[in-house]
């Protein structure tokens, strides 16, 4: 079998012509423009990049983006004045601080300053909460994205078996709550597990969030398995020549794509629909804050 490669770029591409077309209304009807604050401490490369791109995106769906870059020694009362400032700030619908900050910042203590309403991140411990008991909230933006994609390909997923690798709060832990939300039996490994491969065998649906360079080969695979790869390991590429590198996922493609019945690919799967479901929180936001009917399909 060769699987069908779920395209991330497209589907996220469509999602965010769905959120211009939600901006577009707000505009018109309401003279209100969505806003995202994206706060980027300390000057780490790939979070410089990552940052620059959610901005070109924002702009692009219509909506204003605001960037805080902040010195890498920002004290820890200056990061929750500025997130006070913007949580106060009625231009503002949605606030992101790009994890990791540096080790002298406390994570939780920061993200649980942000006003859940506006916590387009979906980290703050009351969207947490909402969201492990089955109400309305603001939903973590990669689990959020490989749920669209799933729908989108199984139509229901329910009574499915589904296996999560990776107990982060950030993916493998919502993933799960997301996937049990929509009926499926769910198992979540991490690194303690036995049999991992065993385990992973039995799943019709593999969403792997490791970090681990194609840790995941084709015969952990169920045959016609569904395999979302949320992994993006850069390695090293000698191949395209001298100090090249690429990215790769947390499955071994090549030989997964034997055996599945459709994947994720990396570049071009679950990244950019991260992206554009941020941008389609932040949209989500705005209408909860104004009070404007919320689009549909844009969230769990
Ligand atoms: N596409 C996107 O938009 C995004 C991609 N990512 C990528 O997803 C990956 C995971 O990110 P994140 O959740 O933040 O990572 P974390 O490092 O926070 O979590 C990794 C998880 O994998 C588990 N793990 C580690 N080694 C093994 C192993 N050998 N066998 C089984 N489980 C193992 C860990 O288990 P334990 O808890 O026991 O230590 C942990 O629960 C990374 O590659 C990251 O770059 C992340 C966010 C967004
Ligand atoms: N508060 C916070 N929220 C996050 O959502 C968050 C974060 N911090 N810190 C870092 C991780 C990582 N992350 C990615 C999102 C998209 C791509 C993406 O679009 N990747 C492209 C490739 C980009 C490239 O070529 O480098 C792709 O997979 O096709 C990658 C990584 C969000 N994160």
């Amino acid at each position: 079998m060769t699987a069908q490669i779920i395209d991330g770029k497209a589907f996220a591409a469509k999602v965010r012509g769905k959120v211009a077309e939600h901006v577009a209304r707000l505009k018109s009807e309401h003279s209100i423009t969505p806003g995202l604050a994206v706060v980027l401490v300390g000057e780490d490369p790939a979070s410089q990049v990552y940052v620059r791109s959610k901005g070109k995106m924002t702009v692009e769906v219509g909506m204003n983006s605001y960037e805080h870059k902040l010195e890498a020694d920002t004290s820890q009362a200056d990061l929750l004045a500025l997130i006070n400032k913007l949580n106060a700030d009625p231009a503002v619908h949605g606030i992101l601080v790009q994890l990791p900050l540096p080790d002298h910042l406390d994570e939780d203590l920061v993200i649980n300053a942000i006003d859940p309403a506006k916590d387009v991140d979906g980290f703050h411990i009351s969207n947490v909460g909402l969201l492990g008991t089955g109400q309305k909230s603001m939903v973590p933006c990669t689990p959020l994205g490989c749920l669209m994609m799933l729908r989108d390909h199984h139509g229901s997923l329910s009574g499915l078996d589904a296996v999560v690798i990776g107990r982060s709060n950030i993916v493998g832990k919502p993933m799960a709550q997301l996937l049990l939300g929509d009926s499926c039996t769910v198992t979540i490994a991490h690194s303690r597990t036995r049999d991992l491969p065993g385990v992973v065998r039995r799943a019709d649906i593999v969403v792997a969030a490791v970090g681990r360079p194609e840790m995941v080969p084709g015969d952990w695979i169920k045959p016609g398995a569904t395999v979302i790869d949320v992994g993006i390991n850069r390695i090293d590429a000698p191949e395209n020549g001298e100090g090249k590198t690429r990215l790769v996922g947390d499955c071994h493609f090549d030989s997964c794509a034997e055996v599945a019945g459709a994947i994720t690919p990396v570049p071009g799967g679950v990244g950019p629909m991260t992206i554009a479901c941020l941008l389609a929180n932040t949209v989500t936001a705005c209408c909860r804050a104004n009070g404007v009917p919320e689009p549909e399909g844009l969230t769990a």
